[in-house]
């Protein structure tokens, strides 16, 4: 398994050992203590699973509010995404910061996004299948949106935001001048 820094501490890139053979691969895609190893000790209590039919479709900017924050570990199954992360620790050297990455079938590539951040991503090939491990279950009370192409945030998506697919939520999410952190320095690893 190969761990990779980004940017922004804490949003780390995780990458699983995949053997290949005549037949196709095989990779443990999550392994609670091969995870231990490289100091990832999460307790993920639900999978989530999102099928995206087109390319350009949008799901975020999302988080749960504390005491129900999540943490993320994201794949991708089928297809591939832009995945982002966005600092939302109050007290963080890289508030409203964002980090994205390429997750896709092809490259095998995690992202981990920790409580305290907001999360998207924008899907690159169609039937884009995304999985995610999540460490507090569902608590939509506790949602706290912000519109994706914000641009305060100024998320480079890599898209026409014309073209974008959005669900009725995401086009109406709050600008990000509106967002009071829920997160507080404690949060900051
Ligand atoms: C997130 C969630 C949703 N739902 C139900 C609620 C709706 O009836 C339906 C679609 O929900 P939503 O439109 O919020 O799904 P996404 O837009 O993919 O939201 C997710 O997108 C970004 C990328 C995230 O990181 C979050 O995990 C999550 O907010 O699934 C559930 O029953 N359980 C859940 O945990």
């Amino acid at each position: 398994m190969l761990i990779e820094a980004t940017r922004l501490p804490g949003v780390v890139i995780v990458t699983p050992n995949r053997f290949g053979d005549a037949r196709g691969h095989f990779s443990e895609v999550w392994n609670r203590d091969t995870l231990r190893g490289h100091a990832i000790d999460i307790e993920f209590v639900q999978d989530n699973q999102s099928l995206s039919r087109d390319v350009g479709v949008v799901r975020g900017l999302h988080c749960q509010a504390p005491p129900r924050a999540q943490d993320k570990l994201v794949r991708v199954a089928q297809g591939a995404i832009f995945d982002v992360a966005v600092d939302v620790r109050r007290g963080s050297e890289t508030y409203g910061q964002w980090v994205g990455v390429e997750l896709s079938a092809e490259n095998g590539r995690q992202l981990l996004v920790p409580r305290g951040f907001l999360h998207g991503f924008v899907t690159r090939e169609p039937d884009t299948l995304v999985i995610y491990k999540c460490s507090d279950s569902y608590a939509p009370d506790t949602e706290r949106p912000v519109f994706w192409a914000d641009p305060d945030l100024a998320i480079d998506w890599g898209i026409d935001p014309a073209q974008a697919i959005l669900s009725a939520k995401d086009a109406e999410a709050p600008a990000f001048a509106a967002f009071v952190t829920p997160f507080d320095e404690q949060e900051l690893i």
